[in-house]
């Protein structure tokens, strides 16, 4: 049986973020991003949401990119090719290079209505079994370690399971060193989002007194081969994220050991379907995975919070409370985090309503697209 599309509208949505997130890369604050909505000849509605940023400096897709892709080429072959599955959206667009977080959101709105046409919850469909998740928090560069220390108390207070600290040139490990001093028991762990290279080795190594949980992405956005070279060298665990963009990846990162912990990120590896792979390829494999987060609103949070219900995420993600980001988000209820944890919603689809006011208020732009 087909799965029925009668439309898919985009919703542009603007939101600003209630505290500046700066990274090696750059600071942010104010969000832009699609709502994809697939509606359904019943009547039902799915929903997925884009997550690139509006400029190309975690990967090579931007909000605008993200836009042309869809309505040019991934809209059309959905039209032109129904399907009854939606692990048939990840083949179907795999003829076209790239451009993971445009299909990923088509390919999320496809997954959550397919759930809801199924009358099952959205982890359920993906094969997940925990009913409840650990999580942690990513906290970004502050300006003073005052300030960061003041940060990580508060958020170890609202239950946070582990602590991720961006790191880059001239802010590592003077910082982290500090960071244990007054919280020498608290499960840590650094991003450093491809700020250094295998010249800096020295300084890597000195990581390994920190009793740090991992390291995320040192090296090259797009490097195994450096952190092959890195991993032998130092004891600290790599975990890869930006280097990851689909099974085929990870194999490769997996066969020369150039990370023993990765990241799935559901935009990055092009959709749900893939992230499965992933995870299952990595179970096998003895490599523990957790979901990372793209700052997302509701719906893309209620997508990464059904995909951590599978067995193999056995380390906390970075998906936060609702309220660590937004004034008001666009689910209903927000995602709560209590004592370090998230309740897997078991209703169908992703188990939160989209926030219909909520929605209007952030739109800035509607486009509807007849199937
Ligand atoms: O809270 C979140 O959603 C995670 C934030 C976070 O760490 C990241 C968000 C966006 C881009 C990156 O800097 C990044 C990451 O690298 O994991
Ligand atoms: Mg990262």
């Amino acid at each position: 049986m087909t799965m029925n599309f009668k439309k898919i509208i985009l919703h542009r949505l603007q939101m600003r973020m209630i505290f500046p997130f700066t990274t090696s890369f750059g600071t942010m604050q104010d969000k832009e991003f699609f709502i994809v909505e697939a509606v359904d000849t019943n009547g039902n509605r799915g929903f997925g949401e884009s997550v690139s940023f509006p400029i190309p400096w975690y990967t090579e897709e931007t909000v605008k990119s993200n836009k042309d892709i869809i309505e040019d080429f991934l809209i059309p072959m959905l039209r032109e090719h129904p399907i009854s599955h939606p692990d048939e959206v990840f083949p179907l667009f795999s003829r076209l290079r790239g451009n993971n977080m445009a299909k990923s959101a088509i390919e999320g709105a496809v997954w959550d209505l397919y759930a809801k046409q199924q009358g099952i919850s959205l982890a359920k469909a993906l094969g997940g079994e925990k009913q409840q998740i650990d999580v942690g928090i990513s906290i970004g560069i502050q300006p003073t370690t005052k300030d960061l220390l003041h940060e990580i108390e508060g958020f170890l207070e609202q239950g946070y399971k582990r602590i991720k600290l961006k790191i880059k040139p001239g802010h590592d490990v003077e910082m982290l060193r500090e960071v244990r001093k007054v919280f020498p028991d608290t499960p840590i762990m650094a991003d450093a989002n491809s700020a250094y290279t295998l010249a800096d080795i020295e300084m890597l190594k000195q990581m390994d007194d920190l009793n740090l949980l991992m390291i995320e992405q040192p090296l090259q956005h797009n490097d195994i081969i450096d952190h092959a070279k890195l991993q032998k060298e130092i004891q600290t665990p790599i975990c890869l994220d930006e280097s990851i963009h689909s099974l085929y990846d990870a194999q490769k990162a997996i066969e020369l050991g150039s990370c023993k912990i990765i990241n799935i990120k559901v935009g990055r590896v092009g959709g749900l379907s893939e992230s499965v792979r992933i995870h299952d390829y990595c179970k096998e494999h003895n490599i523990p995975v957790w979901c990372g987060g793209m700052l997302e609103a509701g719906v893309g949070r209620a997508h990464n919070v059904a995909i951590t219900s599978l067995s193999n995420f056995t380390l906390p993600g970075d998906t936060a409370g609702s309220n660590r980001y937004w004034e008001k988000d666009i689910i209903k209820p927000e995602v709560i985090v209590e004592d370090g944890i998230i309740h897997v919603p078991a209703g169908p689809g992703i188990g939160y309503e989209v926030d219909e006011d909520a929605l209007e208020e952030f739109r800035i732009e509607k486009l509807e697209y007849e199937m």
